[in-house]
Formats: structure tokens, sequence, C-alpha cells
């Protein structure tokens, strides 16, 4: 079989060859990928605020379908706290690097998790009570890691970039401060989105295989520059102001959640079940 290479075709290429790509890869050749994905912008549309975001009701489902068609070769890479992650998908429990790569599900099931100290409980109530100024600012208090948000009052964005780097200061050197899509954070600095990604590739069943990361931010170029460096692929959802090392691009989440199904549900000669109507057994479980 001629193998699905990326750089063969010449890289970037349009949202649309990134498509069939990804879906032939996947399809074609699931004993050789590795899938990461990014959570926010990525696999849910971008909404107001952090809880105003909509699961698809067949995402789950399709995710999993997948994750199955790759013997368990795909993880979630998120800013979000592993807990809300595991809310967005459940009853299903895949794999799951959160807070920025700091916190970590393994294939097992066994969780490296961060805890919060008593001195960054300090920090985030001191953020809380400063963004009682900021009418509109939104603070997510993730456990061991801290996101202002911005973004229904941009306005404040100044003030709130330098209070996040005070705020920085007070939580040590054992943070680092994370920009995203209209927030800061303030999170754990013992792993990034990169390394996570890396860390998954020592096991089975991500070991031996080709990556491909999917993302929308700049927290996610620590897993393009990753898998690009160990020959794999990466892609970009939409827009990318401060440029990119994606190697492709695809249009939005809504066109990659279509690609994600068309691979999940490929060859099966009906429609994917509804994830309602998959087994609960799967809890936990992904191959
Ligand atoms: O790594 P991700 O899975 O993309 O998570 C990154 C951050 O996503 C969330 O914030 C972003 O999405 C919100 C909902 O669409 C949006 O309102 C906000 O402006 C975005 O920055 C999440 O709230 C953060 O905790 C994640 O780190
Ligand atoms: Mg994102």
């Amino acid at each position: 079989m001629q193998h699905l290479d990326p750089s063969q075709s010449g890289t970037p290429e349009g949202p649309l060859q990134q498509i069939e790509w990804l879906v032939d890869a996947l399809t074609r050749e699931p004993d050789a990928w590795a899938l990461f994905l990014d959570i926010d912008g990525t696999l849910v549309d971008i909404a107001p605020s952090p809880d105003a975001i909509v699961v698809p009701p067949d995402l789950p489902g399709h995710l999993v379908a997948l994750s199955r068609r790759l013997n368990g070769a795909l993880a979630l890479v998120t800013g979000r706290a592993l807990p809300y992650a595991d809310k967005l998908f459940q009853p299903y429990e895949l794999p799951v690097a959160g807070l920025h790569g700091a916190e970590r599900r393994m294939v097992d099931g066994s969780v490296d998790a961060v805890a919060a100290t008593s001195a960054f409980e300090e920090v985030k109530a001191a953020l809380a009570a400063a963004a009682g100024q900021w009418p509109g600012v939104l603070v997510e208090d993730k456990g061991a890691a801290v996101a202002a948000h911005y973004r229904q009052a941009p306005e404040w964005r100044d003030e709130v970039e330098k209070a996040m780097e005070f705020y920085l200061l007070q939580a040590g050197s054992d943070f680092t401060l994370q920009r995203g899509k209209m927030v800061f954070e303030i999170r754990p600095a013992r792993a990034n989105k990169g390394s996570a990604v890396q860390s998954y590739l020592e096991e089975a069943p991500f070991r031996g295989r080709r990556p491909i990361a999917i993302g929308d931010d700049v927290t996610d170029e620590e897993m393009f520059r990753i898998v690009n460096r160990m020959g794999g692929h990466s892609i970009r959802i939409a827009d990318a102001p401060g440029g990119t090392e994606a190697r492709g691009i695809i249009a939005s989440a809504e066109d990659l959640r279509q690609a994600l199904a068309r691979a999940a549900t490929a060859g099966d000669g009906s429609e994917f079940p509804s994830s309602t109507s998959l087994p609960s057994s799967l809890k936990g479980r992904t191959a």
C-alpha cells in the first residue's frame, strides 16, 4: 500500500485536501496513526463563555468509534481540567491530557493529576476579588490553574494581562502564563501539550504510530512542533493570526467534526448509531 504521507503531496494544502487526507489516512491506515485532538475551538465551537459550549450529541459516539478504529490511539489534549473534559464526553472516558498537558489520564485509566496548593488557592481568591473591578471578565477556577476571560469585556484586556502577570509572580516559578483566545491563564509549568503528546507516544497503543495533532490556538503550537518533528502531521483550525507551525488548515470545527464522523463510520455500511445507543460498558475504555 502506498503510504499516506502528508509531505508527499506538498503541504500546506487547501482545507478540502486536508479533510480528504485526514479521512483517508484514518480509514485506510488505522494502525499507522495516533490522533491528538484539542477541544475548544477544534472539536466544539467557541462560545461566549467557558460553560456555554455545546457538544453536538453525535460527537462523543463518533470519537469513541474512531478511537476503536485506531485501537485506542486517540487522546484529547486540552486546556480544560480533566473532570470537565470527561463531563463533556460522558459516559465515555477517553485518554485526556488536561490543563494544557499538566495532568494526564493514561490509557489504562490511571491519572497523573496536579493538586492546587493552599498558596495557589490564595492567588485564585485574590484574582477573583480583583476581577470584581472588571465587569464582564470571567474567572474560571480549574483547580491547579486559573483563567481570566475577557471575551465579553475586551476593554479590560490590558488590565487583565497586567494583573495576571502580577498573580503569576505570586504563584511562583512552578507556574506559567498561558495566552489564548481572549483569555490569560496561570497554569502549572511542569508540562505542555507537546510533552503530553510525547508521553502518550511512549505508551501502547500510541507507541510506534505517527502522530496527527489538531488544534486551534497558540497552546496547540507545542504539539504541532512535536508531531512535525516526529514525522507526523499537524492541522490548525481556521484563523492563525500570529502564524502557525501547523502543516495544514481546516476551515472550521464543524468541518473537522464532519471529517471525524466520516472516518468513524466509513465502511460501516450504515449510519453510525447515536452516542446514546453505544454500550455504556465503553466507559473508561475505548478499545
Ligand atoms: O485547549 P482547549 O481545549 O482549546 O482549551 C483552551 C481553553 O478553552 C476555553 O476557553 C476558550 O473557549 C471558551 C468557550 O468557547 C471561550 O469562551 C474562551 O474565550 C476561550 O478562551 C476554556 O474556558 C479554558 O479553560 C481552556 O484553557
Ligand atoms: Mg482550542
